[in-house]
């Protein structure tokens, strides 16, 4: 009979995180009451803007820091007390990833998998099968310092995932990796969750997310806003259009608001995000508005809302802010 600290069985929760809270006291920010729970198979995500509160949240997750309060259980285990025993079971790429540079990538996640207890032959088998997988073989035996930031991302990658952990937290994984590589992650993280594993990841790569994760939750200035399944949570904007509009230049955009159809204007990086009901000629009513704003428009787009649209339409803020 599977007990709870044997996961690999939809259902189980491997990842219990309950009312975390933590605040750095130099900044007085942190996270705030953070609940959240993953279960074996699962893939999660966790979506925020800059300094949200992901990582921090990460770093509670992965042990590497206490919180001031909350309940951590991983695997069925207090994660707060028996911190050796949990890490054990965790994978973990951190948001910028560090290797020794003078060893070979090889010899890098080779230490990785044998601090993670694997024998010498599995770490040998384990690793073949993930250097290959993200095609890394030419590069194995090179020092890690003349890895490429996707390589070596890649590598942290492997480091993650090579002892087979039963929960798999990860920081941005795939920002700055390749066409083929991000679909060899992609394709590594359902195979991982298949076989029982819980992942979360923390990420704001809207279309990707919303493609790979189960379930996702939006931190707002280190508070959980929403959690839901991503297709539901993109659903509940049926009916709403997303027009994107590049300006050669920033203008006061207030009038634009006034327009009517128009739900809600948010600045993101250089681009303006109208969202508009969608209604014959609204798309033109919005070209005019800004044009009478004095802005220049030089790229237009007109989208599906996405999951980025649903914290906009939560928090009035962008997720991203390229
Ligand atoms: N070491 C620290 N000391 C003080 N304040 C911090 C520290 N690290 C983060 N913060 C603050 O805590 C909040 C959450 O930061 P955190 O790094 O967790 O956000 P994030 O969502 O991961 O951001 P990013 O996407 O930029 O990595 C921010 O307001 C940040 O300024």
């Amino acid at each position: 009979m599977r007990t709870v600290t044997d996961p690999g069985e939809r259902g189980l929760a491997v990842l219990e995180a309950e009312n975390i809270t933590l605040t750095y006291r130099s900044s007085g920010r942190g996270v705030e009451n953070a609940s959240l729970r993953v279960e074996a198979g699962e893939i999660f995500g966790l979506m925020g803007p800059n300094g949200s509160g992901k990582s921090t949240l990460l770093r509670v997750l992965t042990t590497a820091m206490v919180p001031d309060s909350g309940s951590l259980r991983v695997c069925g285990m207090d994660a707060l007390k028996d911190r050796r025993r949990v890490r054990a079971r965790l994978g973990i790429m951190v948001d910028r990833p560090t290797h020794y540079g003078d060893l070979s990538g090889w010899a890098n996640a080779y230490f990785f998998a044998r601090a993670y207890g694997l024998k010498e032959k599995k770490a040998e088998a384990a690793l073949a099968e993930l250097f290959e997988h993200f095609d890394l073989d030419d590069y194995r035996d090179d020092r890690a310092k003349t890895y490429s930031y996707g390589m070596s991302k890649k590598l942290a990658l492997i480091e993650a995932m090579a002892h087979g952990p039963d929960l798999l937290l990860l920081d941005e994984p795939s920002l700055g990796l390749d066409y083929t590589s991000q679909l060899a992650y992609q394709r590594k993280v359902r195979e991982l969750a298949a076989a029982g594993a819980a992942v979360l990841i923390a990420s704001n790569q809207v279309d990707e997310m919303e493609s790979l994760c189960d379930r996702v939750a939006f931190l707002h200035r280190g508070r959980i806003a929403a959690e839901g399944r991503p297709q539901e949570l993109v659903e509940s904007l049926r009916g709403l259009k997303r027009i994107e509009a590049t300006l050669r230049n920033p203008v006061e955009y207030g009038p634009l608001a006034e327009v009517a159809g128009v739900r809600r204007v948010v600045p993101e990086g250089r681009d303006l995000v109208v969202h508009t009901e969608d209604r014959p000629g609204i798309v033109a009513a919005v070209v005019n508005a800004v044009v009478e704003c004095g802005g220049d428009i030089v790229d237009l787009h007109v989208r599906r809302p996405n999951l980025e649209d649903v914290y906009v339409k939560l928090t009035g803020e962008a997720l991203t802010d390229e």
